[in-house]
């Protein structure tokens, strides 16, 4: 899905919409900062999965796709997606909580992550997970001691790490022999046959995922290739591996000059590497499905004129979208007005009222003239924005709207500075308010 426009967002009539509502008037209802996520812009995400995988399927593939809610857990968000026939990939008890709430059913859920709690693990095997993918030694341990204490065997995958470089942002890679995540490829037959002779334990999956935002399709072919030649000695070892979690990771163009991602390559990657295998395959794509979808709409606060620089100060702040002060990741800004295409560009750094200096957003943006007050719109903010946000410089969480066609809704309100203080209390010892 290109940048822009996308099938959710496009200037109609010289002012930018989310399908047909102009993003003003969600600005008049809700506010700024807001996050505003599109349907049409989700349905057309989902289907460039769906339709590409249809003739694999028909040719006997069996290939689910379980959203990877960290990317976006909004209720309405996932609930679009279930709609659409998505299962979910959860990392905590939290998440799962929401897949259930959204209507997903337990039997579609995988749980992954890298430290589960036996808590978290007891829950998911009370309400009958799909999958739990565990990815260390002492996991395996504490998943078999959780099991047999409930008396529900545990169906597991063992996340491996394949030693793979993705190609992508060090903070994001995960599947190299330095990253956290998995257990190395040189101990996957031991870590099986552990899991064979622990009670408790359904060992029947090999899992990876190796990193996010991957353009090329190279590292994936790689590191599916390793996955196959597992499973050949995992089932020569005498466990039936009856299924495969390939994880996520497609990107998505953030820049202009981006590459597509090619769902076409990406899939015959699969079917080419593990299809002979006769396994049941999950994937877990988070930011693919929703980040083209979503945009962070925010309004100018100044804009300042400094001896060096001109600023434009925003009411977003890092707090609200970390992605460009965490990764320096570039989200394409536009005016909510359209800009007549003679207008002179010059380039400002956009920043947000958090104190840090470390709240830009874009340094030296080359931009057309946007006035103080005017409204602006972070693209590609679906993905690893609202999800990511928090409530840094007591700043309070920003609502989110679903638009389909000409209607929307806030599908998350703004909490109350009061909602927020009454989560906490004093203790007794301190005194009542200071004279
Ligand atoms: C285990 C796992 N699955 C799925 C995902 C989703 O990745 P992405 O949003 O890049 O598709 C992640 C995040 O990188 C992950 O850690
Ligand atoms: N938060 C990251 C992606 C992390 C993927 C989760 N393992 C981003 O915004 O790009």
């Amino acid at each position: 899905m290109s940048c822009f426009p996308t099938p959710g967002f496009a200037y109609v009539g010289g002012a930018l919409h989310a399908e047909g509502v102009p993003l003003s008037r969600i600005a008049d209802a809700v506010g700024t900062p807001a996050y505003v996520y599109s349907t049409a812009g989700l349905e057309a995400n989902w289907h460039a999965y769906d339709d590409v995988l249809a003739p694999y399927r028909a040719k006997g593939l069996g290939i689910d796709i379980c959203y990877a809610l960290k990317a976006n857990s909004n209720l309405a968000v996932i609930r679009t997606l279930a709609n659409l026939g998505a299962g979910a990939d959860v990392v905590s008890e939290g998440e799962m909580r929401r897949a259930l709430a959204a209507g997903i059913p337990a039997d579609r859920i995988v749980f992954s992550g890298v430290g589960k709690t036996p808590e978290e693990v007891a829950a998911a095997l009370t309400v009958g997970i799909h999958q739990l993918n565990v990815e260390s030694f002492p996991e395996l341990e504490m998943v078999s001691a959780v099991a047999t204490r409930l008396g529900k065997p545990a169906p597991i995958a063992i996340r491996i790490n394949p030693d793979v470089d993705a190609g992508t942002h060090g903070k994001i890679a995960t599947g190299r022999k330095e990253d956290k995540f998995g257990i190395d490829l040189s101990l996957a037959r031991d870590a099986f046959a552990r899991a064979k002779a622990l009670p408790g334990l359904q060992p029947v999956a090999v899992a990876i995922h190796i990193g996010s935002q991957l353009l090329k399709t190279t590292p994936f072919r790689q590191a599916f290739g390793k996955v196959a030649e597992l499973v050949q000695v995992l089932r020569e070892d005498g466990i039936p591996i009856s299924r495969i979690d390939l994880g996520g990771g497609l990107g998505v163009p953030y820049r202009p000059s981006d590459a597509e991602p090619d769902h076409h390559s990406y899939v015959a990657a699969i079917f080419e590497t593990v299809g002979h295998l006769g396994c049941q395959v999950t994937l877990e794509p988070g930011r693919s499905l929703v980040a083209s979808a979503g945009l962070l709409l925010a309004r100018v606060n100044f804009v300042k004129e400094g001896l060096h620089r001109r600023f434009l100060v925003l009411d977003a702040a890092m707090n609200d979208l970390m992605r460009p002060a965490l990764y320096d990741a570039w989200h394409t800004l536009l005016p909510v007005e359209e800009p007549s295409p003679a207008s002179p560009l010059s380039p400002v750094d956009v920043v947000g009222p958090v104190c840090e200096s470390g709240d830009t957003f874009a340094k030296q943006r080359e931009m057309p003239p946007v006035a103080p007050g005017a409204l602006v719109a972070f693209l590609t903010a679906g993905a690893y924005g609202a999800a990511m946000s928090g409530t840094y410089n007591s700043r309070p969480l920003v609502p989110e709207v679903l638009v389909t066609g000409d209607s929307f809704a806030v599908v998350r309100r703004r909490p109350s500075f009061e909602e927020s203080l009454a989560l906490e209390k004093m203790p007794d010892w301190l005194s009542p308010t200071p004279a």
